[in-house]
């Protein structure tokens, strides 16, 4: 089973796919484009992409790119626990001037280094495993924040451990394919809309539709239209699979009272996210 991830190897996208489906063939591409590409031409049956961090919030480049794809949609999620370290080939952090990473680890990072070490420059790389690529080819004024792993993998040593400014550090990755999923009885569906306009009540009209039968919504988030100030695209996952007539009601109604609907994919529901609906129904 082949899965497209970004890469190099050793990156967290690296070990969400491997947690995904062990055994995988782990397809390394340079840019999340690159992921949504793959799977969008049929090169690549399934990629994995970090979608939302508990820390950091949305990951915008992931919400914006499932708006534009054809063929690919969401088939599977993952809440995978992050832990970063600082890397480096050197032995003090008193020689690192700069330290490189995926910008969201630099983000879930920050406080770390204001508090600690101030003077060190933190810049972007394109991953954290290709940040342990230069920053063992830069030498010992080069750090990088990436997991144990890539430290390993890149023969990097661990200056500092569990560097993340919140302990508890989950990424929500999601899995998309070009295939629908069957319902399972335990699925989630995402979706994205904007409106016409601006008119008083125009998204309690929307929640109303979820709200009346009874559906529980697990997250909501918008984004800029990308056009003036103040147009929005919106995006709610909610309990529930498309292929549910409940759900396709839902579907319809909200079509009438919004510019456009695009259903982003139903599948099940992560482990940990099916456990508290079956500890809610009293099934566990
Ligand atoms: O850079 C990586 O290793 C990635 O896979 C991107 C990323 C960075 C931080 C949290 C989750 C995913």
């Amino acid at each position: 089973m082949e899965i497209a991830y970004l890469g190099p190897e050793g990156s967290y996208s690296h070990g969400a796919a491997l947690a995904y489906i062990s055994g995988a063939t782990a397809i390394p591409m340079q840019s999340f484009s690159e992921v949504f590409e793959a799977v969008e031409t049929g090169k690549i049956k399934m990629g994995i992409l970090p979608i939302e961090n508990s820390t950091e919030g949305a990951v915008t480049m992931v919400m914006d790119g499932l708006l534009h794809t054809k063929r690919a949609q969401i088939i599977g999620e993952l809440v995978f626990e992050i832990r970063h370290h600082l890397l480096s080939t050197g032995k003090n952090v008193e020689d690192i001037q700069c330290v490189l990473s995926h910008p969201q680890a630099i983000e879930q990072c920050r406080e770390f280094f204001r508090k600690n070490y101030p003077s060190i420059r933190l810049l972007a790389s394109e991953s954290s495993s290709q940040a342990c690529i230069t920053a063992k080819n830069k030498g010992i004024t080069y750090g990088a924040i990436a997991n144990k792993v890539a430290g390993e993998r890149y023969g990097l040593n661990i200056l500092s451990d569990q560097i993340q400014d919140n302990l508890m550090n989950q990424t929500r990755f999601i899995v998309i394919g070009r295939k629908e999923t069957s319902a399972t009885g335990r699925d989630k569906t995402s979706i994205a809309f904007s409106f016409h306009d601006d008119h008083p009540g125009s998204l309690y009209e929307v929640l109303r539709e979820f709200a009346e039968r009874d559906i529980n919504l697990t997250r909501i988030e918008s984004r800029p239209a990308k056009a003036e100030l103040g147009k929005y695209v919106f995006y709610i996952d909610f309990h529930g699979h498309q292929k549910e007539v409940m759900i396709q009601e839902v579907l319809e109604k909200i079509q009438n009272i919004t510019r456009w609907v695009k259903v982003l994919g139903s599948y099940p529901l992560s482990a940990e996210e099916g456990l508290q609906q079956r500890t809610r129904l009293g099934v566990v």
